[in-house]
């Protein structure tokens, strides 16, 4: 292991940094942060000033200068900007015991993302404007596509695999109604044992490769009573119960390139879009199978219990799934505006004697691939409107 001692600069991506107890210009992070809206540059420098922040404290990112006094250059590879604070964990050769899932956290760098998205732009002249992930059953989403170029995930450097059926496992750069898109066609869940920031990493792929948007879809299960199975749910907001744990895509070294330390979730899922979807969805004469309603993820793979989901009832969930809401998080992190919906494949029973049956895998599939016509559809006007928006011009 090259080890890590206080100081130690990164010479790969043109940061400065202090060697040896001097100062570089940082030149190329200039560049970034000039790249920054001006909402994420206030963040940013809100960020800047929170003492003890892992990655960048005691950074001087507003002189055009990166003054590392504790960044690391180490484990698999990475920089500086990967930097873990060491204030309490002086020279050692491993590392900080704190941070549990070190590895994990360190695994998806800014460059490795990078890496990939330079991969895909390489292999394809498509240039996305959106990023669209398919749901459990929804993998014919991304069958609408035209002019497509496909990468099945185990031919992308870094990338995971999808283990989970009903997901196939590919990215397809394609056309939708004329809108250049990439769309992941079967997602990563926690519950494969991925870590969160793992799961989502493909959402920043996106980011880099050039989206502005991100479409997310998923199967879950209808908590409100209200809602019938086959019936869509645009979400309107969601309860991170695992961020509520403790367990975050954002956790470990924050890198500003993608967005600050502490980014506000209160607008994560768009107004505006959710106002055009229902709009189409009356042009579509589907308005009383639309609803709007808060999502939850569960780690799973299990179900919920009739007590966890009598909790999340009361806490004001709508759908339950296990999926989604780390990559929103990721997405508004490096503020790409987000809208989201949920087939509703499953109602939940809210009592012991309830006539439903048990939420089963091959229900949610079979579901999805019922009403994958519509929810295209609804998926394709709503790439076309996205496309006529302001934010995508
Ligand atoms: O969220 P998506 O991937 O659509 O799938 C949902 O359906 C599966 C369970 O049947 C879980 O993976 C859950 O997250
Ligand atoms: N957690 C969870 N995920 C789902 N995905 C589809 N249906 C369900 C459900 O009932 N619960």
């Amino acid at each position: 292991m090259t080890g890590y001692k206080n100081g130690i600069a990164n010479g790969t991506n043109g940061h400065g940094g202090e060697v040896n107890g001097q100062t570089k210009n940082a030149p190329a992070y200039t560049a970034i942060e000039n790249s920054l809206t001006k909402r994420q540059q206030s963040l940013v420098k809100d960020d800047y000033h929170v003492k003890g922040d892992v990655a960048f404290d005691e950074m001087n990112l507003w002189n055009g200068k990166l003054q590392y006094t504790n960044g690391i250059n180490g484990t698999n590879g990475v920089n500086a900007a990967n930097g873990v604070n060491s204030i309490h964990h002086n020279s050692k050769e491993s590392p900080p015991s704190q941070i549990s899932n070190f590895n994990d956290v360190m695994s998806y760098s800014y460059e490795i993302i990078k890496e990939i998205a330079d991969y895909l732009l390489e292999k394809t002249s498509i240039r996305p404007k959106i990023g669209v992930i398919c749901g459990s059953g929804l993998n014919s989403l991304a069958d609408f596509l035209t002019q497509t170029d496909a990468f099945p995930y185990e031919s992308i450097p870094h990338f995971p695999i999808s283990t989970v059926e009903g997901h196939v496992g590919r990215m397809v750069f394609g056309y939708l109604e004329g809108v250049p898109v990439m769309c992941m066609q079967g997602r990563f869940h926690y519950y494969e044992g991925y870590p969160l920031s793992k799961c989502s990493m493909p959402v920043r792929v996106m980011k880099l490769v050039g989206c502005t948007h991100l479409l997310a879809t998923n199967a879950a299960g209808g908590l409100n009573t209200k809602f019938k199975v086959g019936d869509i749910m645009l979400v309107r907001d969601h309860v991170n119960m695992m961020g509520l744990a403790g367990n975050s895509p954002l956790q470990g070294p924050n890198d500003p390139r993608f967005g600050p330390r502490f980014p506000p979730m209160t607008n994560a899922y768009d107004k505006e879009l959710i106002k055009i979807a229902k709009k189409i969805s009356v042009e579509m004469g589907i308005e009383k199978n639309i609803h709007q309603g808060v999502y939850t993820c569960l780690g799973g793979p299990n179900y919920e219990t009739v007590a966890e989901l009598r909790m999340l009832r009361t806490l004001g969930v709508d759908a339950v799934g296990m999926s989604t809401v780390h990559e929103v998080i990721t997405a508004r992190h490096c503020d790409l505006t987000v809208f989201a919906f949920s087939l509703i494949t499953n109602k939940c029973p809210s009592d012991y004697d309830s006539d439903e049956d048990e939420a089963n895998h091959e229900e949610v599939v079979s579901v999805g691939k019922q009403r994958q016509n519509l929810c295209a559809e609804l998926m394709c006007k709503m790439v076309r409107a996205i496309n006529e928006s302001p934010q995508c011009k």
